[in-house]
């Protein structure tokens, strides 16, 4: 459904992301999990085009993404949650949803979305700034979601958010996926909560999986071994 292949891209003349092939099925969680610096935004800015790709081939059902703005991008299914959320903090918990809407919703946010995340609906009219920031994550893929993708980039979630509110994000998710039979790409450092969410993980280290398997089969200590080095 969302395949990737011999995707290249970096910063000036430095290489980041080497040679990454990653196909996921529809309705699928991944977890790419890694250290800082192994690459993880590195490689969501590229699957979004906010960094140029050095070559390689992103498809979203058969359809090739390379080449096309970010805008283009999220019409086409994708969506972004960015690390630090980067929610508009001037702008109302509505209005930001509002900035995800197509035009076609006239403004209107779908119940739905309030339904996995009611606290956006008690506080609509309060200011993003002002929320927690367990509150902003949740608003952050509230608005991604308002854009109706098929497939969602979350880069480090659960980073700064207290482990409460990292369980009702995992479970947000997870219902979300079942309702919207959404694709879930998930990077983060936190081995528990993709513990609880992912049907299948990855490590990244130096721009390069380095390990995969199913959840069924995940080894925790490999992988707990990778983000601890
Ligand atoms: N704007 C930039 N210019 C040059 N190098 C960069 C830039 N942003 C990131 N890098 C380098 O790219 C590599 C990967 O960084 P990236 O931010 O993708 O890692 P990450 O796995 O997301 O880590 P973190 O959890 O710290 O965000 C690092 O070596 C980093 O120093």
């Amino acid at each position: 459904m969302f395949n990737v292949t011999s995707l290249a891209s970096g910063y000036g003349q430095s290489e980041v992301i080497h040679d990454i092939n990653l196909k996921v099925d529809k309705q699928e969680i991944v977890a790419v999990m890694g250290r800082n610096g192994m690459g993880k935004t590195t490689l969501f800015k590229t699957l979004m085009g906010i960094l140029p790709m050095r070559h390689g081939s992103i498809t979203v059902d058969g359809r090739e993404l390379a080449g096309m703005e970010s805008h283009q991008r999220v019409a086409s299914g994708v969506a972004y949650v960015p690390q630090g959320r980067m929610i508009f903090p001037g702008m109302t918990v509505l209005e930001n949803i509002q900035t995800g809407l197509p035009a076609s919703a006239n403004g209107k946010v779908p119940d739905e979305l309030y339904a996995l995340f009611p606290v956006l609906f008690d506080m609509r009219s309060r200011r993003g700034g002002n929320l927690s920031g367990g509150q902003q994550q949740q608003l952050a893929i509230a608005r991604a979601l308002a854009t109706n993708p098929k497939v969602l980039l979350l880069d480090e979630p659960t980073e700064g958010i207290q482990p409460s509110i990292i369980k009702d994000i995992a479970k947000s998710l997870k219902e979300i996926r079942k309702l919207r039979q959404l694709t879930i790409i998930v990077s983060e450092q936190v081995l528990s909560f993709t513990l609880d969410i992912a049907d299948r993980f990855l490590v990244i280290d130096k721009g390069r999986f380095v390990y995969e398997d199913q959840r069924a089969n995940v080894d925790a200590a490999t992988i707990s071994r990778y983000l601890s080095v």
